[in-house]
């Protein structure tokens, strides 16, 4: 096999111009089967198609002659490569038997006595933003996001990789489950794997599964999420977290699509999609020389880079309206809106907020607001102080001296000791029912609870000790 054989497909991938998105290559091969005067054609939009009389085959043939794991056709940077995976018979392309071989269009592959034409071909379509200010449970009417949309449109229902990069809170888990949504694999399990929530020690089992007795501990054998997603979708949540030397076992199931599990000798084909977020720079990371490169290139097929609320501050209101009339925490016992509309003013001040913890923050805000509202109406008092009165802008003399204001409802035992100790009490008790009610909220999970906070999972830890309370996952965070 010599470079002058190889011939240049274009990947998957967005063009961009001056900053922009501007085109997306689709790359698809197609297989056309021929068997004992049948013929049968077969559309491919992965990056590998394992080929064999097995069912588990992307491409499963009938031929006596062929074996179980017959030989993989997978890209490889800008190409097609064929490997023949020690079949019985050979694998022959163009009748010159192969170990590994680079395939030229329209080349001719013999497995057995079936022989199969290998046609590559190229979608390229331009991205025009979209008219929709939503694209399944994403909301924005932004260019960036509906151009974002036009994107998702068109990789959505392929099985293309996809790397999405964003802030905290800016919406990628919900970009990640909108894209299995919309895809072929819908009906298939979509399984979250969070790379900095697990502790480091548990995640190679986490995601590859183990054998029984291949660690102490071990007394089952299990599978790992990629075995477990089979047919459906891994999202991979804070990759930039991934630890270097799980890397290279990443970058296997990506290139070869199948898993070793700890312990085991054998392979286990995985048919699996692959969407990944992190909030880090991978570029970044990839320079710093904690992520490598090959896996960087392997996993960013497509990119997308979701911008932060601040970069869109006409969403703002959209997405505020959208939380007030479909927020599941505005509504009254016969499920009716309890609240239905914001004071004049309110949406300015909202937009003109920064939003350090983007959309979350941003519905954060508008439930807490509702909690506090005593009317129909979102009131600029419902909102934080920080957000509704930021610095420069002058206070409204009548509501500091607004004599309307109940006075708070303290216990005598409250009102003890000095303004101090009453503060330490105070904050103490916020503390341990905001912790431990939030934890509620994730079902007792650390992480989500801490991510939710906008706090350091350590930190939440540290408070959930210092009152005493536990949490179902507590056992598994053991690497503090
Ligand atoms: N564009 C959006 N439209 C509607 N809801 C959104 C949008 N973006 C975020 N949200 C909401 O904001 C919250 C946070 O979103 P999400 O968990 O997807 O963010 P994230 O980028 O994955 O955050 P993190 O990096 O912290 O994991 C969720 O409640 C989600 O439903």
């Amino acid at each position: 096999m010599s470079d002058a054989d190889a011939i240049p497909a274009s990947a998957t991938k967005i063009t961009y111009i001056d900053g922009r998105p501007a085109t997306i290559t689709l790359r698809r091969c197609k297989l056309v089967v021929a068997r004992e005067g049948q013929v049968e054609e077969r559309l491919f939009d992965k990056d590998v198609v394992n080929i064999g009389a097995m069912e588990d085959n992307d491409l499963v043939l009938e031929d006596e002659t062929v074996s179980r794991n017959h030989c993989r056709i997978f890209v490889e940077g800008d190409q097609y490569l064929i490997q023949d995976l020690d079949s019985t018979n050979g694998t022959f392309v163009n009748r010159v038997r192969i170990r590994e071989a680079w395939l030229r269009p329209d080349v001719v592959i013999t497995l057995g006595k079936t022989e199969i034409r290998f046609q590559p071909f190229d979608e390229r379509v331009r991205i025009v933003p979209t008219e929709t200010d939503r694209y399944g449970e994403i909301i924005g009417r932004d260019r960036k996001m509906r151009e974002i949309y036009a994107i998702l449109e068109k990789i959505a229902p392929t099985d293309a990789t996809v790397v999405i990069e964003g802030e905290t809170g800016t919406g990628k888990d919900v970009v990640a489950r909108t894209i299995h949504g919309a895809s072929k694999r819908e009906g298939g399990p979509f399984m979250v794997f969070d790379c900095g929530a697990v502790p480091e020690n548990l995640i190679e089992s986490e995601l590859f599964g183990h054998e029984k007795g291949s660690f102490t501990g071990a007394h089952q054998t299990r599978q790992g999420v990629f075995e477990m997603a089979n047919g459906g979708t891994v999202f991979l949540d804070e990759l930039g977290e991934l630890q270097l030397d799980l890397q290279p076992k990443l970058l296997r199931v990506l290139e070869q699509r199948e898993v070793k599990r700890i312990g085991g000798t054998k392979p286990i084909k995985v048919d699996v999609r692959i969407v990944a977020a992190t909030n880090r720079n991978l570029e970044e990371e990839v320079r710093a020389g904690r992520f490598r490169e090959d896996l960087f290139y392997r996993l960013t097929v497509v990119r997308l880079v979701l911008p932060p609320l601040r970069e869109r501050r006409d969403d703002v209101k959209l997405l505020a309206r959208h939380f007030l009339d479909h927020g599941h925490f505005n509504k009254d016992r016969e499920g009716h809106r309890r609240v239905t509309q914001f004071a004049p003013g309110v949406l300015d001040r909202l937009s003109q907020y920064d939003w350090p913890g983007n959309v979350r923050e941003l519905h954060n805000v508008i439930e807490r607001a509702v909690s506090f509202s005593e009317s129909d109406t979102v009131e600029l008092a419902d909102v934080p102080e920080h957000i509704a009165w930021p610095r420069g802008v002058p206070r409204d003399n009548d509501s500091e001296t607004d004599v309307s204001i109940p006075l708070p409802d303290f216990r005598a035992s409250e009102l003890e000791g000095t303004f101090k100790d009453a503060k330490e009490r105070w904050v103490a008790s916020f503390e341990r029912d905001y912790i431990a009610g939030l934890l509620k909220k994730n079902n007792g999970n650390i992480s989500h609870a801490a991510r939710e906070a906008e706090i350091d999972r350590k930190y939440f830890r540290k408070l959930m000790k210092k009152y005493g309370i536990t949490a179902q996952d507590d056992d598994l965070d053991v690497d503090e």
